[in-house]
């Protein structure tokens, strides 16, 4: 049994919503440790709370209930810290600067000296296939190149954890299990701790080290599935009998939810 610190520690994570005169408890006693360097995805059906609880990680809400501790601080200090580096689901790019400019943002926004700067935006680029397109604008790129711009400008300042928000689900089928992919060979090469929002059980299954289930109503952690497919995963396991399996073993956690 591993004795090291866990990177992200929920410990009975609840959340309320005020809204006028009505209440939604949105997450009720979550509670889970992430290690570091792991790849979990939160799982589940619209409303369960998976953006809220990635928000609360990301110290963007604070919770009215519970605690998180981030390698042993709190998650604001883990944030002014940069330990965070976040994808939504759509890109948010500023269209009037290019590629290599969007990904260099938090780079000056740090104060980053111009050589090293330049020198991280060419390997951001590399490691995102994108060295071809650094001279272009947002809007002359894919939906998945776009969002290919957002990783590497999350990962600009070499974040202990990456907060990833449904970020492939508004594109197509097949862009998105390339990305899926591609994902996973940034991850291998920047070797930090993952938590990705999806609703796709085949998505969630082929990325991750664990999958934390969350059933709504209100939000709470139903099942934690370990994934025991070997790494690196590739395409030729989505189609083999025990990605099948898991995929039934996890859709039958849902059920009676
Ligand atoms: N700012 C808010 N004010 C009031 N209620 C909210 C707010 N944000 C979320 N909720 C409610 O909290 C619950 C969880 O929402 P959340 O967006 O975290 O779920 P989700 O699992 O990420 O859903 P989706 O997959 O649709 O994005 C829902 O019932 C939602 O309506």
């Amino acid at each position: 049994m591993s004795l090291a610190t866990p990177e992200i520690q929920l410990d009975q994570i609840s959340m309320t919503y005020q809204t006028n005169d009505t209440e939604v408890l949105a997450l009720q006693d979550v509670s889970v440790d992430i290690q570091k360097g792991e790849f979990v995805s939160l799982l589940g059906p619209s409303g369960c709370g998976k953006t809220t609880l990635l928000r609360i990680m990301a110290d963007l809400i604070q919770p009215t209930g519970g605690e998180v501790t981030v390698d042993g601080s709190s998650a604001r200090e883990a944030r002014l810290a940069q330990k965070y580096g976040i994808v939504f689901q759509s890109p948010v790019l500023y269209d009037w600067r290019k590629v290599k400019q969007n990904i260099n943002l938090p780079l000056e926004l740090m104060g980053i000296e111009k050589k090293e700067r330049e020198q991280r935006v060419d390997y951001l680029l590399k490691l995102v296939g994108l060295d071809d397109f650094k001279n272009k604008y947002p809007w002359q790129l894919s939906g998945g190149m776009q969002q290919r711009v957002a990783i590497a400008r999350a990962l600009a300042m070499e974040p202990e954890i990456l907060l990833m928000d449904e970020p492939f689900s508004a594109l197509d089928e097949f862009t998105r299990e390339r990305l899926n992919e591609e994902l996973l060979s940034i991850w291998s090469e920047v070797n930090n701790t993952v938590v990705f929002v999806t609703h796709s059980i085949p998505e969630s299954i082929f990325l991750s080290d664990r999958v934390l289930v969350l059933s709504p109503h209100p939000g709470r952690l139903s099942a934690v599935m370990e994934i025991p497919l070997p790494r690196p995963r590739t395409k030729e396991m989505r189609n083999s009998p025990e990605f099948f399996q898991l995929i039934t073993t996890i859709r039958n956690s849902f059920e009676g939810v």
